[in-house]
């Protein structure tokens, strides 16, 4: 399990986290969406321990991260920016990655290699940016990591590749339950495979909710009434609302059963509860303010 609590980081006086915690459940897929800049980098370079925190703890099965080798050497970790070394090609690396990391699989890396279809005598340096991400996501794959922390995994990868790789972190956790920690900015592809949501704004944490639990208590709904009496929607948590001619179009924060009973209590002529998808959810509660709202949603 990995846990964050009261972490706060500044650059040169400026906050880039505060007052962060952060729970992930050990065999689960933890997906941490936010703005550009909203700190999603530096929360995960203080969870691979390349940062230090100035305040805060930032542990995995309870021990702090920071120069902890033997969580290290369980831990996978695929940056934005993928260094290798230049004049190394595949085969040397999965060697190095061999020395390194005591669980490597050398049986799984023969066959993820061919399964990508990459060639492993070309030099690192020589692929395209993708390849290079699959390189980066074989050689880490290979060395069965308990934790696996991805920033921006499947940036530059094609559909294909993308299926795939979804394929063997969705198995590796049903398997062995690794744990992961996945920050994307698709968020259609973390709401297929996510448990749990982060949603960081402006270095703080918005929410953190089982995904099922966050969509359970969102709703969008169209509802038309002949004669609705005084407010239709007492009770109701409206968070938006707008008209189209006689149909009335709303976010409300409540319970499925709670909002169809206020509703049809109204007798409407008219009355779907439509789904709201992560990529809603996440522009209603990041405020992306009424009108940017209307566009997407509506
Ligand atoms: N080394 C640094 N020195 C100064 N400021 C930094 C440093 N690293 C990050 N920041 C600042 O901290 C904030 C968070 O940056 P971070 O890279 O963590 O955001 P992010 O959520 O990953 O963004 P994106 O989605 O655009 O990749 C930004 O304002 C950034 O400029």
């Amino acid at each position: 399990m990995i846990k964050i609590k009261n972490l706060d980081k500044s650059f040169d006086g400026f906050k880039a986290l505060t007052d962060l915690n952060l729970n992930v459940k050990k065999g689960s897929i933890y997906g941490l969406v936010g703005t550009n800049g909203a700190g999603k980098t530096t929360l995960i370079k203080h969870l691979t321990g390349i940062l230090k925190p100035d305040a805060g703890d930032i542990l995995i099965e309870d021990s702090p991260v920071f120069d902890n080798i033997t969580i290290k050497e369980r831990m996978g970790f695929i940056p934005d920016d993928l260094y290798f070394f230049a004049s190394y090609n595949l085969k040397e690396s999965a060697k190095f990655y061999s020395s390194i990391y005591p669980n490597w699989n050398q049986k799984r890396y023969e066959y993820m290699v061919k399964q990508f279809d990459l060639n492993e005598k070309r030099k690192l340096s020589k692929f395209s940016k993708g390849m290079q991400k699959q390189a980066a996501f074989i050689l880490t794959m290979s060395s069965m990591p308990d934790y696996l922390i991805l920033d921006e995994p499947i940036d530059g990868l094609d559909p294909i590749i993308r299926k795939l790789v979804w394929k063997y972190i969705v198995e590796d956790v049903a398997e062995r339950e690794m744990t992961v920690l996945v920050s994307s900015h698709n968020l259609r592809e973390l709401e297929g495979i996510c448990d749990s949501i982060g949603i960081l704004s402006k270095g703080k944490m918005m929410i953190e909710r089982d995904l099922d639990e966050l969509k359970s208590d969102i709703h969008k709904i169209q509802v038309a009434f002949k004669n609705a009496a005084g407010n239709p929607y007492e009770g109701l948590n409206v968070l938006h609302k707008e008209s189209r001619g006689t149909v009335d179009l709303l976010i409300i924060r409540n319970r499925k059963d709670v909002v169809e009973q206020i509703i049809n209590e109204q007798h409407p002529v008219i009355f779907d509860v439509l789904p709201l998808s992560l990529e809603e959810i996440f522009i209603y509660e990041l405020g992306g303010g009424d009108h940017e709202i209307e566009s997407i949603l509506f």
